[in-house]
């Protein structure tokens, strides 16, 4: 059973405390490390319009929004604005290179794993709310044997918004069948604290991933350095901590 916080006593707080606690994360430089799979496929993107390849240091500041965006902004970056008619094959070619050489080098980063099974032993939920295409998601996380660990995987075009709009997130968590009151968000970028906070959700930072900003500026609840710290404590450490902020706000 997950350890819960002790609220006020009441028949409401006491459900809230029974609902196991919901662990949702981003997936780009959250759960996996892509980054080499996403240059090697945008780079083999550009190359159809004779554009010079973009870097690791150069993903930071064109991953976060889905494919359509990271090759829009590389195409820009590389001299080149898109026009409308450009796109879709661009975006097609980096789809199927992309899958076709799944999983490649992607890999969870150190700790996930063990993380991951502790809070499910423990009775947490988890679930994937990343912009990436749901069906790359999908077909990613398939490849690696971990689609089992999550009780919904949302990804940008699931619903009609995507991250920083809270609706993403609160759907994710819908799916899932967790609450609000019992959920977190882990990202590494700006999108995931935003939505955190958009959602009245706390938020977990991890400095490992495609940041451009160090994520202090972001002002995570709580930041990470490795998932040895991911612990059922720690989640309901944070969840109780925002509840315990957010009653005091409210009898400002
Ligand atoms: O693929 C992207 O652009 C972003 O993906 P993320 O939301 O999982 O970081
Ligand atoms: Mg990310």
């Amino acid at each position: 059973m997950p350890i819960t916080y002790s609220g006020k006593t009441g028949f409401h707080e006491e459900a809230i405390s029974l609902t196991p606690a919901l662990v949702v994360f981003d997936l780009d430089g959250t759960l996996l490390d892509t980054h080499a799979d996403l240059v090697e496929s945008l780079n083999l993107t550009i190359a159809a319009l004779d554009l010079a390849p973009v870097t690791y240091a150069d993903l930071t500041h064109l991953v976060g929004h889905g494919a359509k965006v990271m090759i829009e902004r590389a195409c820009r970056l590389r001299g080149h604005p898109l026009s409308e008619s450009e796109l879709p094959p661009l975006l097609e070619r980096f789809i199927a290179h992309y899958t076709d050489t799944m999983p490649g080098h992607t890999q969870p980063y150190p700790g996930l794993i063990a993380a991951m099974d502790t809070l499910k032993i423990e009775g947490y939920k988890l679930a994937v709310c990343t912009n990436k295409l749901e069906s790359l998601a999908l077909t990613l996380l398939r490849k690696l044997h971990l689609t089992g660990y999550f009780d919904a995987i949302t990804g940008g075009d699931t619903f009609p918004v995507r991250k920083p709009d809270a609706q993403h997130l609160t759907g994710t968590i819908e799916r899932a069948g967790g609450i609000l009151a019992r959920s977190i968000m882990i990202g590494d970028s700006l999108n995931d604290i935003a939505v955190a906070r958009n959602a009245n959700v706390p938020s977990i930072a991890v400095p490992f991933g495609y940041s451009d900003v160090p994520v202090e500026t972001l002002r995570p609840d709580r930041i990470i350095l490795h998932y040895d710290e991911l612990t059922p404590e720690l989640v309901e450490t944070v969840i109780c901590d925002f509840a315990r902020s957010n009653a005091v706000a409210a009898s400002r």
